[in-house]
């Protein structure tokens, strides 16, 4: 059996009095893409943090690529994208790229090549040459998620990358988030927009702390006898 990119036992996290993570156990394959939703502060970013070791889990383990975290050498393995944007504004596009390119240890040979392919994929060729600082906040989420994009991690961990991107480049990006998978790498994404949750491997609602559903979008849509993940996540919630 192949070894999971994300292996997450029984995950808690308090913050303070508040229990954020309940016990969420989850597993993601290679050449799988796994949906994360749940309402805004059920606490998608901080299983995330968790798994990543930038928050300090309470009990529980996480491992990634098939190693203990926190672990900062593996860092350069993953391509995470952060729900605030972490881009440097006095420089361009192209040079944040450069930059982030190299920290990742992107080859030299082939960082060049690897710029222009990712800014393809975000539409972002026309703008690589201005500053950062006047970019758009669509702009800034998808220069965020092209370094994400750079070097072609094993593992890409997205906290909501489609957030003020328009549809069709939306669509773009959906297609070469499935070629990543089909090439074997695991991709965990936290989204918003439910009819992206249909075109996930497999939707985990997170709600109270704990994964109240797993599934493929159709054995969810299934389960709760409707029609699309939102009205999945509604009845789940309660609401519908
Ligand atoms: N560093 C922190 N200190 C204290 N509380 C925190 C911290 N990080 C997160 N929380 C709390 O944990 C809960 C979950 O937050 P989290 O950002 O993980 O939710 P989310 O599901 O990602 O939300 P959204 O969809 O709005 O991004 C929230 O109530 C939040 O206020």
């Amino acid at each position: 059996m192949t070894e999971p990119v994300i292996d997450l036992k029984h995950l808690q996290k308090t913050f303070g009095q508040q229990t954020v993570l309940a016990d969420v156990t989850l597993q993601i394959a290679p050449g799988e893409i796994l949906g994360l939703i749940g309402p805004s502060g059920a606490g998608k970013s901080t299983v995330i943090k968790t798994a990543l070791g930038m928050e300090v889990a309470d009990g529980g383990e996480a491992r990634v690529l098939q190693t203990h975290m926190p672990n900062r050498q593996l860092l350069g393995r993953i391509g995470y994208m952060a729900q605030e944007d972490a881009l440097y504004e006095a420089l361009t596009g192209a040079e944040n790229l450069r930059f982030f390119g190299r920290m990742k240890g992107v080859k030299k040979a082939v960082l060049a090549a690897d710029i222009a392919h990712v800014a393809a994929v975000v539409d972002l060729t026309a703008d690589l040459e201005k500053p950062v600082a006047g970019y758009s906040g669509g702009m800034k989420r998808r220069l965020s998620l092209a370094i994400a994009l750079l070097g072609a991690p094993e593992l890409l961990i997205l906290d909501e990358p489609t957030v003020g991107i328009d549809p069709a480049l939306r669509r773009k990006i959906w297609s070469e988030l499935h070629q990543l998978r089909d090439e074997g790498r695991g991709i965990l994404i936290t989204t918003h927009v439910m009819d992206e949750a249909e075109l996930v491997d497999h939707v985990a609602l997170l709600l109270g702390g704990k994964l109240m559903a797993y599934g493929t979008p159709a054995a969810l849509e299934t389960q709760y006898a409707v029609d699309s993940i939102e009205a999945v996540f509604l009845k789940a919630e309660g609401v519908a």
